[in-house]
């Protein structure tokens, strides 16, 4: 007549909750994106990601060495270009003198173990707004690899631990990989954004950079969100290619892929909590509807869950805080 099984005894106080807890978070698990701009002095709010910043390298040194003390071992660099260094080339892209080159030798000398991971990718670069070359209305693929393989060696000769191709073309895994051996590099890192979906949550991000598209969209090299099947292959295909580590991005409607590929990999596995994701709970919070430190950790613990290894996440700091 009355249960046999309390299922209930476990949830009696936080002392049995956390006992028995199956998910933690910790400062471990963050990759921090960091936003970079030209200039001295400059920690400009970006007006679609309340509290996120684009600083000058002096500030992004004081940035950065607070991040490690709050145990945020990781970031992942972007940079915004001024227009005038914009082409459809990506020659500043390669410039060994460009701001990714020297965000990279900021940070490592701010805080020399603070592992670095680049942006690669020509959206910024371009005067398209795209991530590789246009040429007659269309994003061409093999062309754009080789500027994205040249980039990755800059990045390699500036001294950064890993590159994150952000980009989607076919085969620039490969043709990375294969330069990074060529020129020397064998411990060079390579986190794949691998099943990266086009996404209207990039937003906020595209304004941080100003950095949208100038004609078109990206769903001709993004995968259309209405797939499973093929983020399992995208994924494969980057692994087999010379991935380090994989990602799934956005997050939190994505969770399901992360799980999917998570059963199937055995590559630590990331996923990407975009700018929109930061956005919405942002504005929620700040009108009062909810509760931002709860909602941000229920979806963190969220990703986590879903087989995350690594978080990219613009919260990362407010909940390495909060984990105290
Ligand atoms: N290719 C560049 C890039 N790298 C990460 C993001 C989005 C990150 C975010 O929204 O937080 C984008 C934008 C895009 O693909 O359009
Ligand atoms: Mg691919």
């Amino acid at each position: 007549m009355y249960p046999l099984k309390r299922n209930r005894r476990l949830r009696t106080n936080e002392a049995i909750r956390s006992l028995v807890r199956e998910t933690i978070i910790s400062p471990n698990d963050f990759l921090v994106p960091l936003f970079v701009v030209e200039g001295k002095g400059v920690k400009e709010e970006i007006a679609s990601m309340p509290n996120y910043f684009r600083y000058s390298l002096d500030l992004l040194e004081k940035e950065v060495k607070e991040l490690w003390s709050l145990g945020l071992k990781s970031v992942l660099l972007f940079v915004k270009v001024p227009d005038n260094l914009k082409d459809n080339k990506g020659t500043e892209a390669v410039n060994p003198k460009g701001l990714m080159q020297r965000a990279i030798q900021t940070v490592k000398n701010a805080c020399p173990e603070m592992l670095v991971m680049t942006d690669v990718a020509l959206d910024p670069y371009s005067s398209y707004g795209h991530d590789g070359i246009v040429e007659d209305g269309e994003i061409i693929n093999d062309d754009s690899v080789e500027v994205l393989t040249a980039m990755s060696i800059s990045h390699a000769e500036a001294g950064a631990d890993f590159v994150a191709p952000s980009d989607m073309m076919d085969g620039r895994i490969l043709s990375i990989r294969e330069a990074f051996e060529d020129e020397g590099f064998v411990n060079m890192g390579i986190m794949s954004y691998s099943a990266k979906y086009a996404s209207a949550f990039y937003g906020p991000f595209r304004d941080a950079l100003d950095s949208a598209p100038g004609f078109g969209d990206k769903k001709t090299y993004q995968m259309d969100y209405a797939n499973r099947f093929e983020a399992i292959k995208e994924t494969e295909m980057d692994i087999d290619e010379g991935a380090d580590i994989v990602m799934v991005k956005p997050g939190l409607c994505y969770l399901d892929i992360v799980r999917e590929i998570k059963n199937e990999v055995d590559v630590p596995v990331a996923v990407y909590q975009v700018s929109g994701e930061y956005a919405m709970v942002k504005a929620a919070a700040e009108k009062g509807w909810l509760d931002h430190d709860a909602v941000m950790m229920e979806q963190l613990i969220a990703m986590k869950r879903a087989g995350a290894n690594i978080i990219a996440s613009y919260f990362a700091k407010d909940a390495a805080k909060l984990l105290g």
